[in-house]
């Protein structure tokens, strides 16, 4: 069976305010919609993931479809976002989920895959556990008897070509998909759904949907240290950067003491070794080596794990040469080489008030750490 998941994020998210669409809004390190894509790209049960946008959102489309995603033009309601989306939807089934619900966890997902193997449709409700009130002009008018109540979550699966059809037939508005699929005479079961499984809809979910993520992420810090004796030339590699000085930096490869740093601190963060472990200074394929090419390494390593590298800070040690007329360019060459935002990358440097090796103008001395975030 061939699951798709279709993300719809083409609302406006008027509810929760704000600069941006609440999906495009960062929360823990990162967007909203990437929360949620990142649920469902993970998942062993799905095997593609398609995403519907607003026709103003469009610019996001190219990012998204370099992960293999595929993008499609949503309408004005959210019925119309789905059935966009369901026409580019492949496999024999599909789970359709908001964008706003980016805390989903694989056990909710988990239950409504399971149930989609006795029944056309299925979706994942919360039972109602407070008294349900009617109420007009901040008085309470009536009361609602809750038994047999559930609050609708999402992902809701459904049998791709049953839904389809369903969305099809249907004209007017919709709470949801389980509202659409019963109109068609689609059996819908009820998973469980989860109380942190919340759809972000006014200001406050955002402080609560950010505690629910980072309860659960895995956030690493990792350190590095590393020093280079100065030794003949006339120029030393900090950071990327080369940079005019009246002597060079001894080392095996372009001895680039910054580069160095950071990248063993991203090896500690994931607990991997240092720079020697994965390029031996005694392998002479490495002599003279552009030490991009172990930063490369170490942030693709944390790629490959699940990890994003959140922030780098590097700090340089030495009296010369100047490091503050480089730092902005040696920050977007950090940047460039991890793939990630120049805003994320700190490089600073202090000298040692003329004292030990550094102070004596020795050699160049680096210090620094590396975050790294799994969801
Ligand atoms: N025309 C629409 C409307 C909504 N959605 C998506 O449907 C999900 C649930 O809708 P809701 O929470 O109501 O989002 P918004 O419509 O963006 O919010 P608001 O009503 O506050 O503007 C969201 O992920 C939203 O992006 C959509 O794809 N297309
Ligand atoms: C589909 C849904 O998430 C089920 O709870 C919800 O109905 C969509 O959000 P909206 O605020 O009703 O548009």
């Amino acid at each position: 069976m061939t699951v798709t998941a279709l993300i719809v994020a083409a609302g406006r998210g008027t509810r929760a305010g704000g600069a941006l669409p609440k999906q495009w809004q960062p929360l823990a390190g990162r967007r909203v919609i990437d929360h949620t894509i990142e649920a469902f790209a993970r998942h062993p049960g799905v095997g593609a993931i398609v995403v519907v946008l607003h026709a103003q959102d469009m610019a996001e489309a190219p990012a998204l479809e370099a992960r293999g995603i595929t993008v499609v033009a949503g309408g004005a309601e959210r019925s119309d976002s789905v059935r966009a989306g369901l026409a580019a939807c492949t496999g024999t089934r599909v789970l359709i989920h908001d964008a706003a619900r980016c805390c989903v966890q694989a056990v909710v997902i988990d239950g409504v895959l399971s149930a989609l193997d006795t029944h056309a449709g299925a979706a994942p409700g919360l039972p109602v556990t407070d008294a349900l009130w009617h109420g007009a002009q901040g008085a309470v008018t009536g009361t609602q008897a809750r038994d047999g109540l559930f609050a609708a979550q999402t992902p809701q699966g459904f049998d791709l070509v049953a839904i389809r059809a369903a969305h099809d037939a249907y004209t007017g508005p919709a709470a949801d998909d389980v509202a659409v699929a019963r109109a068609y005479g689609i059996d819908v079961a009820i998973t469980p759904g989860s109380a942190d499984n919340l759809k972000i809809t006014g200001p406050d979910d955002f402080a609560r949907a950010a505690r629910i993520l980072e309860s659960t992420m895995d956030i690493r810090t990792g350190n590095g240290f590393d020093v280079h004796a100065f030794g003949p030339g006339d120029r030393v590699m900090l950071c990327g950067v080369a940079i005019p000085h009246d002597r060079g930096l001894k080392g095996h490869s372009d001895a680039d003491v910054g580069l160095h740093t950071i990248t063993d601190a991203i090896y500690g963060a994931l607990c991997a070794g240092d720079i020697g472990t994965h390029f031996p200074p005694s392998d002479p394929q490495w002599k003279g080596a552009e030490s991009h090419i172990f930063l490369t390494h170490a942030a693709e390593m944390a790629r490959d794990q699940g990890y994003t590298l959140t922030h780098v800070d590097c700090t340089l040690i030495c009296e010369a040469p100047k490091v503050g007329p480089h730092a902005a360019a040696m920050r977007a060459e950090v940047a460039r080489i991890s793939g990630i935002e120049i805003e994320r990358v700190s490089v600073k440097a202090t000298t040692s008030e003329r004292l030990g090796f550094t102070g004596r103008g020795e050699g160049i001395a680096c210090m620094a750490t590396a975050t790294l975030v799994k969801p």
